[in-house]
């Protein structure tokens, strides 16, 4: 980063987001504190593990903000108008993330030293005040989305085990306490092995979304569908007892048998069966019982012939 050689003018300042309708004489005391500078593209501008003691006002150029480390995708952009390190320049504590240019660009920039100087302006407080109170909203987005995410299997986006072990908690209190039975059904795909085989892994993974695709449209909302592992799956069935669960698990068989083909983003491919091992919840079955007796009949679902349910 290096020092411009221009004066800041006031034209400078409105485009700042942060200065909106602060007084003009508060203005022109900030226009003698604020520095110009430059950053190349690529150059880093906060890092967590270097002090900060500037607040940056973008005026040109584009910045990216990243929390971890700088290989990942950036949690947000700071366009022209926004500002950078607020909060390091507020608390003085270390900055929460890295921030680097995206784009050759221009800021100006104030040292802790004047924040006296920031303060004497309630407009500008209120406008800093709301600034943060987005940024904490904007946080609270992320943390949502990556708990959001952290239940959901990359691949197919079906819930995975992480979700199945968080909701069966839930879900067999809830069903014990109301005097409700629950049914779990455990699905495998039918010689995926083969099918990856003759069809080539990307087609097995195709064959995987539309498994997931297939079986979602006929569940209810309160039931789970979960990818366990590999070409496994588990349904949860709150509030479902063992005949009802057998009759979904043949709903389930047969609306995959009735796919013979399906067409996929590398063309048409076979569709594929599915065996399903049945369990109803029984007094003190965990989730690992529960899926053991429900594995049990998926393994004979297997040695009788494939593509049925048992249990
Ligand atoms: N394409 C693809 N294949 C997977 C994935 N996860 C597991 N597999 C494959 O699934 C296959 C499972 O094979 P097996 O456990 O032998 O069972 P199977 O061939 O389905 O035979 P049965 O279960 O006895 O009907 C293995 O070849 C795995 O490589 C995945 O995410 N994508």
């Amino acid at each position: 980063m290096k020092s411009a050689e221009w004066r800041v003018e006031m034209q400078h300042l409105k485009k700042v987001r942060l200065l909106d309708r602060v007084d003009e004489p508060c203005l022109r005391l900030l226009q003698e504190v604020l520095e110009p500078y430059e950053i190349d593209m690529g150059e880093l501008l906060l890092s967590p593990l270097e002090h900060n003691r500037y607040l940056y006002l973008l005026l040109e150029g584009e910045l990216a903000v990243h929390l971890d480390t700088l290989d990942g995708n950036p949690v947000r952009a700071i366009g022209p108008g926004d500002c950078a390190g607020e909060i390091s320049f507020m608390d003085d504590l270390p900055p929460s993330a890295f921030v680097v240019a995206l784009k050759p660009s221009i800021l100006l920039r104030v040292h802790r030293r004047s924040m006296q100087l920031l303060t004497r302006s309630p407009q500008l407080m209120q406008n800093l005040a709301e600034l943060l109170c987005h940024r904490v909203r904007l946080s609270d987005r992320l943390i949502i989305n990556s708990e959001q995410n952290a239940n959901i299997d990359k691949l197919t986006g079906s819930f995975n085990r992480r979700w199945l072990e968080h909701i069966y908690v839930r879900e067999s209190a809830r069903c014990a306490l109301s005097g409700q039975p629950l049914s779990l059904l455990m699905l495998d795909v039918d010689r995926f092995k083969d099918y990856n085989d003759r069809h080539g892994h990307l087609a097995g993974d195709h064959a995987l979304c539309l498994v997931v695709n297939t079986l979602g449209k006929l569940l209810r909302p309160a039931d789970s569908l979960v990818r366990y592992g590999g070409e496994e799956f588990v349904v949860l069935l709150p509030e479902m007892a063992l005949e009802d669960a057998r009759n979904v698990g043949e709903r389930l068989r047969q609306s995959l048998e009735d796919i013979v083909s399906f067409q996929s983003p590398i063309g048409l491919l076979p569709g594929v069966t599915i065996s399903i091992g049945v369990a109803p919840m029984r007094v003190n079955d965990d989730l690992d019982s529960l899926i053991d007796q429900a594995d049990q009949a998926l393994y004979q679902a297997k040695e009788q012939g494939r593509n049925r349910v048992c249990g």
